[in-house]
């Protein structure tokens, strides 16, 4: 994915300047020229990139800053803050309310991906308890009622649609009618996919838009179609009043940097952005974790999302607990795997991790981890409760281990492998002993004040210590 790569490379142009042993203009000039290299291949526009440079050096003047000031810092503040306000017009968009009906209108190029994104949107929403509904205005695209109904069905979301009606306007006003008397929440209305040339579709656009009169207008953008995104955001953004934008397919080799960038400069925020064809391949957007991710320097805040999102509330104390409780068996290794699985794509998580980027997780390892996953919760389902429970991992002997290697179909150098991961997870679990791991979102700011860096730092792989800067450096992240 381009956006792991652009990462990638922001990510060293820095390290290479913390690493010199003067920080000076010269210094200064190679990092930038790097980033902006990035920033261009991923096809940023032009002028954003040329603005974010002369920021930066406007901000970062050697001779204003008195010594003893710390330049690095200062720097790479910079360059956080310009790459947030590339991303950010400045204004949040309208968010809907649990309980209270709001009517959300998808709009987009053909083939940009708002039909999946639509369903996925609904899903999303639905997992945190909405009343979510689908309404499918397109009439233009023979089988767009079929692929949304097949959707919904699949996620358990009421949909409304026709095979027989052909004015789009009439089928939107009729499904937002339905669903306002059931009091869906989130009536969500997905429209036929259009080009800036069609103007009779522009204006059938503008009526559904007039008829249903949306709280939201999501605009929906293929993140491959790189620069021209900027005239096309701007031709639908003239016709209907966009409020936000949704970027799709960032998972594939696209010129993701170009879609963000563009949308940016049409003034809506990107809210989501979607990373595959599944379901739940998709991920609010938030500009300050997003860079703090593609800069390496992670996002727990995310990560803890992710880990509320797939832990059920009641067991998340619980499975916490046991965690920092150290005493890890081979049954809540299980589980730990199983919730790794729900958190989606490894590399995604990884990214939220400070001092690792998703480009660490290619492609096709992304598939082999999670073969291998499937593979170590196999074999554990051929363990006896005894062995899945016992704290002490010298109970896998060899006449059992190759009983498990037989029962799973797998070879015994496999089970030892996974065994050796699973001592592996034990001695960092034990070595976590006593710390306090915030059980909740909101006890982020206040609880890991109380973390120890000292602590942590014996947690964390050295190498992913070594990126962050040392026990200085996770000092600074946890406070
Ligand atoms: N890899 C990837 N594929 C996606 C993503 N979102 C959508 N797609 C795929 O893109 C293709 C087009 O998606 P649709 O949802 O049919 O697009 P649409 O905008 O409704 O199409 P029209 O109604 O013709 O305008 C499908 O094959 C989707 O599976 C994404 O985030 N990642």
């Amino acid at each position: 994915m381009v956006l792991a790569q652009l990462g990638g490379t922001i990510t060293r142009a820095i390290r290479q300047m913390n690493n010199a042993t003067i920080v000076d203009q010269k210094v200064l000039n190679e990092c930038l020229n790097e980033i902006n290299r990035a920033l261009l291949n991923a096809d940023v526009r032009f002028q954003l990139v040329r603005d974010m440079h002369n920021n930066v050096k406007r901000i970062v003047n050697f001779d204003d800053l008195a010594a003893g000031h710390n330049k690095r810092r200062i720097i790479q503040q910079a360059i956080f803050n310009e790459l947030c306000n590339m991303l950010d017009p400045g204004k949040p968009s309208f968010t809907p309310q649990k309980g209270k009906t709001s009517v959300i209108m998808f709009v987009g190029l053909q083939g940009s991906g708002k039909t999946t994104t639509c369903t996925k949107y609904a899903y999303y929403h639905q997992r945190k308890g909405w009343k979510p509904a689908l309404v499918c205005a397109d009439t233009f695209r023979a089988g767009a009622f079929d692929q949304l109904k097949q959707n919904a069905i699949k996620a358990k979301i009421p949909f409304y649609g026709s095979y027989a009606e052909s004015d789009p306007v009439k089928i939107a006003v009729e499904g937002v009618e339905t669903f306002k008397k059931e009091n869906r929440d989130l009536i969500i209305v997905d429209t036929s996919g259009r080009h800036k040339q069609e103007a009779a579709l522009f204006e059938e656009m503008r009526q559904v838009s007039e008829a249903t009169k949306p709280d939201l207008i999501v605009f929906v953008m293929d993140s491959s179609i790189g620069q021209a995104a900027f005239d096309q955001a701007l031709a639908f953004k003239q016709s209907v009043p966009v409020g936000a934008v949704i970027v799709t397919k960032m998972d594939g080799h696209a010129k993701g940097g170009g879609a963000l960038s563009a949308v940016a400069a049409t003034k809506s925020p990107v809210i989501f952005i979607g990373t595959g064809e599944h379901m739940d391949e998709f991920e609010v957007f938030d500009v300050k974790p997003f860079v703090s991710r593609l800069l390496g320097m992670g996002d727990w805040s995310g990560f803890m999302d992710k880990i509320h999102e797939v832990v059920p509330e009641d067991q998340q104390p619980e499975l916490l607990r046991k965690l920092s409780e150290g005493n890890i068996t081979l049954r809540i290794m299980y589980e730990y795997l199983q919730n790794i699985q729900k958190m989606g794509p490894i590399g995604q998580v990884f990214s939220m991790l400070p001092g690792l980027s998703s480009e660490l997780m290619p492609n096709d390892q992304e598939v082999e981890s999670q073969a291998k996953i499937k593979r170590y919760m196999t074999m554990m389902d051929s363990m006896t409760n005894e062995e899945l429970d016992s704290p002490n991992p010298k109970i896998m002997n060899e006449s059992r281990s190759m009983r498990v290697a037989r029962g799973s179909g797998c070879d015994i150098s496999e089970v030892m492998e996974m065994l050796e991961e699973y001592k592996r997870l034990a001695k960092i679990c034990s070595k976590m002993k006593g710390l306090k791991i915030p059980t909740r979102r909101c006890d982020m700011n206040t609880r890991s004040r109380n973390l120890n860096a000292q602590h942590v730092s014996g947690v964390l792989p050295p190498q992913m210590l070594k990126l962050i800067g040392g026990r200085g450096g996770l000092r600074n992240l946890m406070k």
